[in-house]
């Protein structure tokens, strides 16, 4: 069983239009709606490759009820915590000049007393899990520390801890030490306190995080890669070229594909490859974290590896 923790699922409204101006009337062409936020993505990747996963996270309201049917309708056990607020939604602007906009929410208020059932939720939902990931933002009320006390929870009770955040959340967690973190060049940005723009620049920034006791750092880097590093080696991975129709989600893709790499135990440049061709194929289809399994096998392939 893997365990997955949205604290900030939303709705995900994907809007195609043909150019985005700001200040003016803008028509749609089409509309999407689908379940989305980091942790369900990962769940639903997961899931299309048959894995045992366990929904964990706060949902109310109308959007809430929404994301639960959808994540019991992939075969994903629900095991979220219910809040009086509304589940938010966020959106997503695709246009045909290429530009991806986003508008997020900040998601429902969480009161103390449901942030103290979530604590209690969790520390059942982990039981039989030997891997936990947490992703995601979380509602501004929930403290910054959320993901650090959480990594501890899981680390106490033996679990593996992926953990895949931004800002405040990320960067008060990173030291209860998970067992992997995914940070993306802005992120790693906030986590290093140093301004990245070459390759041994993120290099740097990562051995600094890998040295505070993290074992695996996965760096994604859009379109250009993936950057991989461990106890042992340092992997650099190009992203295979696609014609990308929606990249919203390709963190999330990283992130359970290296989830599965660790159950089926696979070498690391195994796993990367799995990582690279994985992602770049949930880049190729309209919704998000919905992987052609095919194409990402034939991604996979294509996949050049340097080592530093
Ligand atoms: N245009 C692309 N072509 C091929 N592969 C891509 C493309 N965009 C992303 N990827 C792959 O997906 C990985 C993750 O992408 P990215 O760095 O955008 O993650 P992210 O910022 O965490 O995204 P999100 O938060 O939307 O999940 C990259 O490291 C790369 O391997
Ligand atoms: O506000 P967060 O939790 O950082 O990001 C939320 C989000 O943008 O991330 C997913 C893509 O990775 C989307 O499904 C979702 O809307």
């Amino acid at each position: 069983m893997i365990t997955t923790v949205t604290l900030n699922p939303a709705e995900d409204k994907t809007f195609t239009v043909t150019r985005l101006v700001q200040g003016q009337v803008n028509r749609i062409d089409s509309v999407k709606n689908i379940a989305g936020g980091k942790g369900i993505n990962v769940s639903k990747v997961l899931r299309q490759y048959g894995y045992d996963v366990r929904a964990l996270g706060f949902l109310g309201g109308y959007t809430g009820k929404f994301i639960e049917d959808y994540v019991r309708s992939i075969g994903a056990e629900c095991f979220f915590t219910y809040v009086n607020g509304e589940t938010r939604v966020n959106i997503n602007i695709l246009s045909q000049d290429g530009y991806v906009t986003e508008l997020l929410e900040p998601g429902p208020d969480i009161r103390e007393k449901e942030l103290s059932l979530f604590f209690h939720d969790f520390e059942q939902g982990i039981a039989d899990s030997d891997l936990v990931i947490l992703s995601g933002s979380a509602p501004e009320q929930v403290p910054a520390t959320v993901y650090h006390d959480l990594i501890l929870r899981a680390r106490n009770k033996g679990k593996k801890v992926i953990l895949d955040s931004s800002g405040v959340f990320l960067k008060e967690s990173i030291n209860a030490c998970p067992y992997m973190v995914k940070p993306n060049i802005k992120e790693l940005e906030i986590l290093s306190g140093r301004k990245i723009k070459r390759i041994e620049d993120a290099i740097g920034a990562a051995l600094q995080i890998g040295g505070r006791g993290i074992h695996h750092v996965m760096v994604s880097m859009g379109a250009k890669g993936l950057l991989y590093i461990n106890d042992r080696e340092i992997m650099y991975a190009k992203a295979p070229e696609v014609k990308a129709v929606n990249t919203v989600g390709c963190g999330d893709s990283v992130v359970a594909a290296f989830a599965m790499a660790c159950k089926q135990e696979m070498s690391n440049e195994e796993l990367l490859k799995f990582c690279v061709g994985i992602s770049a194929a949930n880049a190729t289809t309209l919704e998000s974290a919905v992987i052609p399994m095919d194409k990402a096998e034939e991604l996979m392939e294509q996949v050049k590896i340097i080592r530093y």
